[in-house]
């Protein structure tokens, strides 16, 4: 399968009001097309940062990353960002319908298109009945439907969403993640999903890359050998599940405690 985001030796210090924090160090992995990759790793490891990289939103100070076979060096067209402050993202004076049009706008669509793909993301995402809306009428699990379906109508070749489901209870929680899984199979777009949850990692995910503590390496490319179809109850209580959830629960905690491959 093709590679569709290719990250080489990625590096990031921050550095400014005389100190330097190095965040991200040397970090290599690919995509590719299609995949739902998840990314764990210990608090301040450098989630965030790398994600932000990604999305040429931060600068880096060495290393590759191209999406597509392009080079990203600022933020790129075919990618879409799903923030964990869905409160944030959206913008209170617009409808529904308008916040999702926004970026469809900004690509130069037509408005019968526009339009179609609009009703189309609601639809996927389950509310219809809410376009006319504004997100502050909203409850948090809905808002967070309508940054996801803004980003999906945008039709991204690439689709990061960071910690996107940190702030909502459990029970919506599971609904999106069973959202995410739905919307990735129907629309065949490639996810790279950051968490700080073990469970919904491996829940979630083709792959699970742990991080190390910072500055951040790949500790280990865990790959979820789970069925394809997955619900709740039944995918979180078979031992399949169990087992790599262990595995990356160990390599987590192992990063914590500061073990980093092979000296690096
Ligand atoms: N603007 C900045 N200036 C200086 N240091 C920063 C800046 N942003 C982040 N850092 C540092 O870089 C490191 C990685 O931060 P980052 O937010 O990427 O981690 P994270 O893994 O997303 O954390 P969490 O899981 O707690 O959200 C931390 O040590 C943080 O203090």
């Amino acid at each position: 399968m093709t590679v569709i985001l290719d990250v080489n030796g990625l590096a990031k210090t921050y550095t400014g009001h005389g100190r330097s924090v190095e965040a991200v160090r040397d970090l290599t992995f690919q995509i590719r097309k299609g995949e739902l990759v998840c990314i764990v790793g210990p608090s301040g490891a450098g989630k965030t940062t790398l994600l932000r990289c990604i999305s040429g939103l931060l600068d880096t100070s060495g290393g590759r990353i191209s999406l597509d076979g392009t080079a990203v060096t600022g933020p790129p067209a075919g990618m879409a960002v799903v923030f964990q402050e869905y409160g944030r993202s959206l913008f209170p004076w617009l409808t529904v319908r308008q916040n999702i049009e926004l970026p469809l706008k900004e690509k130069g669509l037509g408005r019968s298109e526009r339009a179609a793909k609009i009703d189309a993301a609601l639809e996927a995402v389950g509310l219809r009945d809410s376009a006319d809306a504004h997100p502050w009428q909203l409850s948090g699990g809905m808002q967070q439907r309508v940054a996801i379906a803004r980003a999906v109508a945008y039709e991204p070749s690439v689709l990061l969403m960071d910690e996107p489901f940190a702030a909502v209870d459990a029970q919506t929680r599971a609904d999106l993640e069973d959202l995410v899984r739905r919307l990735w199979h129907q629309l065949g777009v490639t996810v790279l999903f950051v968490t700080h949850d073990i469970d919904e990692s491996v829940y979630l995910g083709q792959r699970v890359l742990v991080l190390s503590n910072r500055p951040t390496v790949i500790l280990e490319d865990v790959p979820v050998d789970l069925p394809d179809e997955r619900d709740q109850l039944g995918t979180r209580s078979s031992a399949a599940f169990t087992e790599i959830r262990t595995h990356v629960y160990e390599l987590v905690q192992k990063a914590k405690q500061g073990h980093r491959p092979g000296g690096r």
